[in-house]
C-alpha cells in the first residue's frame, strides 16, 4: 500500500532550513495495522502529512495505492485527499464541530446528497458503536465518544488508508483502549489499512507492527511476533518478546540503534571491525584484540 524510498522533506524558512525527514525507507502492506513511534521531533507528523497529501516530499520516492505523490498535480492531490486517505487527529477541534450533533458531523463531509447521506451517516456512526448517541451534540459527548465521531467522519468517503496522528493522545487508559479496539475492528472488517502515529509505547502492543523513526529515518524496525487472533488475549500479549531490527538500505549501510551503540568499547567510536563467522556478521569495538573474536 505505502512504498517510501529515501524520503526527503526539508521545510524552507526565512533563515533556516529544517531537513525533518532524511532518506526514509518504509513499507507498508494493504490491510496492515502499523504503529509509527519516536521523540518529538524526529519526523512523524511530518511523514503523515506527506502520507497524507497534506504536503508534497522535496525528493525520493513515495508510493501510496499504486500512485506516485510526488508526480501528482495540484487536481490530483485533492483528489487523492478525497478519495485515498482518511484523517484523524488528536486534536479534536481539527475534525468536529462541537455545536452540532454527532450525525451532522458526520454527515457534512459526505459527497452523497439527501436521504443516501443521512444513512450514510447512520450506518458510519453504528460502525464505530455510536447508533445510540446520534443526536446528542458534541459537547455533551465523552472525549472518546468524540473521537469515534472523528473516526466515523475519516471513514465517511471510503478510504483504503487510514492515518491517525496521536489519536488517543488525550484520551485516559481505559478510553484509549476502546479506541484501540475500533481501529483494529475496522482493520479487520474493512480491510483498511491504519497507519498511527504515537509517543506511546502501550499503543504499540495493539498493533501489528512498529516502525521506530529517529531522526527523520527509520532507525529499527520492532516486529511482533503475533498472530492476529491472540489478539484479544491480552495476558499473553503481556509476554510476548520484542525483537528488534536494524534496517540496512540499499546501499548495504545500517544505523546501529543508540541504546547499542552505549555499549562499552563502542561508545563514541567512528568504526568497528566486521567479520564474518560461520555465516554472521559480527560487529566488534575497534580496538577490540583480535583473539577476542575466535
Ligand atoms: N512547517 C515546518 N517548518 C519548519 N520546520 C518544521 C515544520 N514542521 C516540522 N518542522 C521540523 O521538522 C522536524 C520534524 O517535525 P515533526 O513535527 O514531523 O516531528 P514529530 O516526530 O511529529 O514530533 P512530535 O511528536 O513533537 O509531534 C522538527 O525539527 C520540526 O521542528
Amino acid at each position: 500500500m505505502i512504498v517510501c524510498d529515501g524520503l526527503v522533506k526539508i521545510y524552507k524558512t526565512k533563515d533556516l532550513e529544517v531537513v525533518a525527514l532524511q532518506g526514509l525507507d518504509l513499507r507498508v502492506e494493504t490491510g496492515e495495522l502499523m504503529a509509527i513511534i519516536g521523540n518529538s521531533g524526529s519526523g512523524k507528523s511530518t511523514l503523515l502529512n506527506m502520507l497524507g497529501g497534506l504536503d508534497r516530499p522535496s525528493a525520493g520516492k513515495l508510493m501510496v495505492d499504486g500512485k506516485d505523490l510526488l508526480a501528482f498535480s495540484e487536481r490530483d492531490l485533492v483528489k487523492y485527499k478525497r478519495e485515498t486517505v482518511g484523517f484523524v487527529w488528536q486534536n479534536k477541534a481539527r475534525n468536529l464541530i462541537p455545536y452540532l450533533t454527532a450525525l451532522e458531523n458526520v454527515e457534512l463531509p459526505i459527497l452523497l446528497r439527501g436521504r443516501r447521506r443521512r444513512a450514510r451517516a447512520v450506518e458510519l456512526l453504528e460502525a464505530v458503536g455510536l447508533g445510540h448517541r446520534m443526536k446528542n451534540r458534541l459537547s455533551e459527548l465523552s472525549g472518546g465518544e468524540q473521537q469515534r465521531v472523528a473516526i466515523a467522519i475519516a471513514l465517511a468517503n471510503q478510504p483504503k488508508l487510514l492515518l491517525a496522528d496521536e489519536p488517543t493522545g488525550a484520551l485516559d487508559t481505559k478510553t484509549s483502549n476502546q479506541v484501540l479496539d475500533l481501529f483494529r475492528e475496522l482493520n479487520r472488517t474493512m480491510g483498511l489499512t491504519i497507519v498511527i502515529v504515537t509517543h506511546d509505547p502501550q499503543l504499540a502492543r495493539k498493533v501489528d507492527r512498529v516502525v521506530a523513526i529517529r531522526d527523520g529515518k527509520t532507525s529499527s524496525e520492532i516486529i511482533r511476533r503475533s498472530y492476529r487472533e491472540d489478539y484479544e488475549n491480552l495476558e499473553r500479549e503481556a509476554e510476548e518478546s520484542h525483537v528488534e531490527y536494524a534496517v540496512v538500505d540499499k546501499a548495504g549501510r545500517l544505523q546501529i540503534p543508540a541504546g547499542l551503540m552505549n555499549a562499552d568499547g563502542f561508545r563514541n567510536a567512528r568504526r568497528v571491525r566486521v567479520e564474518m563467522e560461520n555465516g554472521r556478521i559480527v560487529l566488534y569495538p575497534p580496538d577490540a584484540e583480535k583473539t577476542e573474536a575466535k
